[in-house]
């Protein structure tokens, strides 16, 4: 069997599509009932996806356009380890607004109770309003950020190592665990004091599964350090290979094996028995955008006036990027839709309101299993982050008719290979670490590092 595709779920309300809750067969009404995720995750594991996965954030943003978010991701994930049996199951947490301690005992926990599918996407958050939930006036800068999400993970690391694989004992005559094989981390660095050890004891993978999503030079650069998977953002297979050949080489030059980190770009399906019913499947969404205000954002995300602009006709001519000085990466994105697609006014603010910028595949089951396969095979991912349109059916269309399609190529697996998210995501042969490997592999630069770790022993 040769190298196969990784897929995760990405859950997010009614769909990525901004206007998917407004379709009559949504299921907006069920956001905060625990059900509707479990069922996504039974979805998702029927077709023996790798993981689910949920983002998170901490403000409200445009109430009346949509939920910005709803149940709080580790509970959900919590009941959705519970509803499977296989899939692994992805948190976000933000390095910003969470300690170390507690992220570490979180996800331990989700560890514990899946038994061993927990991962973490380790990202730093963005806007001011989150800041402004959590005592801070604005969010630190980029740098500052950034230093203490590498301070952040180093030390989760740690405390997830304090419990060797066999401290616990459990021998009623009196000794619960080997209080020499518990070790304190006597951490202290520009943003962290802990002492350790955990409180949560050592967890089926010892240390859950990290996935990074940033796509600026440091967040890259963290990636290249610490991640096991990656999600990225491409909308062409061009910017997707530019993007995968710059972070495999990044990984290889941190002293890590680049074959062994899944780099799994965003994808958004529009899947039909012929292509003009996937495309109408898009428009049917895209004609449920409220039209107004994705016209003033795209005004804003184009520095043009694009109030009288024809929804129904070709985008006009837009200016090269030297003259455009707002905002480079989404003008550089609106650019390659343009130049890829030829859409219209109307469709552009359809493909920019779901996924905005992600690759998005339109066709029948075939075509988009093709179009997956010349990513796969051509160094511009390993796999893929599915971002339906719509929840449940473009999670249901995905599995029922492109996964079957993908196992016949021998490109995707039929059973899950391994117990944890760990090996059916990094190969069977991947061992869950213990500290003696983590020592070597994972911490080539330990001793270089610019704040203290002492080991002790409890005794
Ligand atoms: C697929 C994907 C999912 C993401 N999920 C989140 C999220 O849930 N919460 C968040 O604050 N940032 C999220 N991000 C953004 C970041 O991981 C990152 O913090 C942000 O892009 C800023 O870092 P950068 O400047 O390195 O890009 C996500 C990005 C991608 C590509």
């Amino acid at each position: 069997m040769g190298k196969q595709l990784r897929l995760g779920a990405f859950l997010l309300g009614c769909g990525h599509h901004s206007a998917a809750w407004r379709h009559p067969d949504s299921p907006v009404e069920r956001l905060g009932d625990i059900t509707y995720y479990e069922s996504l995750a039974r979805t998702a594991e029927r077709g023996k996806l790798d993981a689910v996965f949920c983002a998170d954030g901490h403000s409200v943003r445009e109430p009346e356009s949509g939920a910005s978010w709803f149940l709080e991701p580790i509970t959900a994930l919590t009941a959705m380890a519970r509803a499977t049996e296989h899939i692994g199951l992805v948190t976000t947490i933000s390095t910003t607004f969470y300690t170390p301690f507690h992220a570490a005992r979180l996800l331990a926990s989700l560890d514990h109770i899946s038994g061993g599918r927990a991962g973490w996407n380790v990202v730093t958050s963005m806007f001011d309003q989150e800041a402004r939930n959590h005592g801070l006036d604005t969010m630190p800068d980029h740098a500052a950020r950034y230093e203490r999400a590498g301070e952040f993970v180093d030390v989760a690391l740690a405390l997830w190592d304090s419990w060797s694989d066999d401290a616990i004992i459990l021998d009623r005559r009196g000794r619960f665990a080997d209080a020499t094989k518990i070790h304190r981390i006597d951490h202290e660095g520009k943003n962290f004091r802990v002492d350790g050890p955990l409180t949560v004891p050592r967890s089926p993978q010892g240390r859950p599964v990290l996935f990074q999503a940033g796509a600026s030079e440091q967040g890259r650069e963290l990636a290249a350090r610490r991640a096991e998977a990656i999600y990225s953002v491409a909308y062409d297979l061009p910017s997707a290979q530019s993007y995968y050949a710059d972070v495999k080489a990044r990984i290889e030059h941190s002293g890590r094996d680049s074959s062994s980190v899944a780099v799994m770009p965003g994808l958004v399906t529009y899947i039909g028995s012929t292509p003009a019913e996937a495309r109408a499947k898009k428009a049917e969404l895209d004609r449920m955008l409220p039209t107004a205000q994705s016209i003033r954002q795209l005004s804003l995300f184009t520095g043009q006036n694009c109030e009288t602009w024809d929804l129904d006709a070709p985008v006009p001519p837009l200016p090269d990027p030297e003259l455009f000085d707002g905002p480079q990466g989404r003008y550089a994105t609106i650019l390659r839709i343009v130049e890829k697609d030829s859409p219209t006014v109307r469709e552009l603010l359809g493909t920019l309101a779901a996924g905005g910028g992600h690759a998005t595949m339109i066709g029948t089951p075939r075509s988009i299993a093709d179009e997956m396969e010349s990513w796969f095979v051509n160094g511009g991912a390993d796999g893929f982050n599915l971002m339906p349109p719509t929840y449940p059916h473009g999670l249901e269309d995905f599995v029922d008719l492109v996964i079957p399609i993908l196992q016949a190529r021998g490109l995707f697996r039929r059973e899950y290979e391994g117990a944890t998210l760990r090996e059916n995501l990094l190969g069977p042969e991947t061992l869950n670490r213990s500290e003696s490997q983590t020592s070597s592999s994972m911490h080539p630069k330990t001793n270089n590092t610019a704040y203290k770790v002492h080991r002790h022993i409890t005794s």
